[in-house]
């Protein structure tokens, strides 16, 4: 059975995403950073999900300094993180958000404002080949952000809590049944399981 490419260049999505699915997907996953364009993030997904079918050819890889080739079924995913008294800012931008001013800097930007709730939001986007438009799967955890607690393992999940525990905090498996990634990954699997003759002739 051919499996469904996830291409990130994020060793900790991989690590979420296969918890998540276990085997009920069938994943492989391709060590990528895609270029990303300006947008929402269901551009920006949908843009690098339709650039992920077309690597067709084998290319070198930076992170992994391997080779690979990207053939049928393709997911990527796209992150953004936005503060409500922001107007959804950083949104996608939190990466760079993220890496110029840290989580510190994070709550330092929400400072002068009350209200310090924000959503994670996750979004997936699958196409089934080249010739095939990408579909979007989104979830979302409206939580808060405080000053970070618990292990800096993964991004902003220190400063980002959610009933009094902040994602850091949380215990793995907790996080893979709630978090915004949980939710969408949720959505793609019954869209898959809908109609499984026609989807999951693609995953072959
Ligand atoms: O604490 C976190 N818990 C999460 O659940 C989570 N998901 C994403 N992120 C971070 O938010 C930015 C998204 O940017 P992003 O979607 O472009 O990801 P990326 O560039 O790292 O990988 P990819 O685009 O190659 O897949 C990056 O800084 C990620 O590290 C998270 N941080
Ligand atoms: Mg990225």
């Amino acid at each position: 059975m051919k499996a469904c490419t996830f291409v990130t260049g994020n060793p900790n999505k991989v690590i979420e995403v296969n918890a998540i699915v276990g085997n009920t997907i069938p994943i492989r996953t391709v060590a990528l950073d895609l270029l990303e364009i300006q947008g929402s993030l269901e551009e920006i997904a949908r843009d690098k999900c339709r650039r992920a079918t077309k690597i067709d050819r084998p290319q070198a890889n930076s992170i992994t300094m391997g080779f690979f080739t990207v053939n049928g079924p393709v997911i990527v995913e796209d992150s953004g993180l936005e503060f409500h008294a922001m107007g959804k800012l950083p949104g996608p931008d939190i990466k760079y958000f993220l890496e110029a001013l840290g989580n510190d800097g994070l709550n330092t930007l929400l400072a002068p404002y009350e209200d310090k709730s924000a959503d994670a939001v996750c979004t997936f986007a699958y196409s089934s080949g080249p010739d095939h438009e990408p579909m979007i799967f989104q979830g979302r955890l409206c939580g808060k952000i405080v000053p970070a607690r618990g292990p800096p393992v993964f991004g902003w999940e220190p400063i980002f809590e959610f009933e009094g525990e902040t994602l850091a905090e949380m215990a793995h498996e907790k996080k893979n049944k709630l978090s915004h990634r949980y939710q969408a990954l949720c959505i793609f699997r019954e869209w898959l399981e809908r109609d499984k003759v026609e989807k999951i002739h693609c995953l072959r």
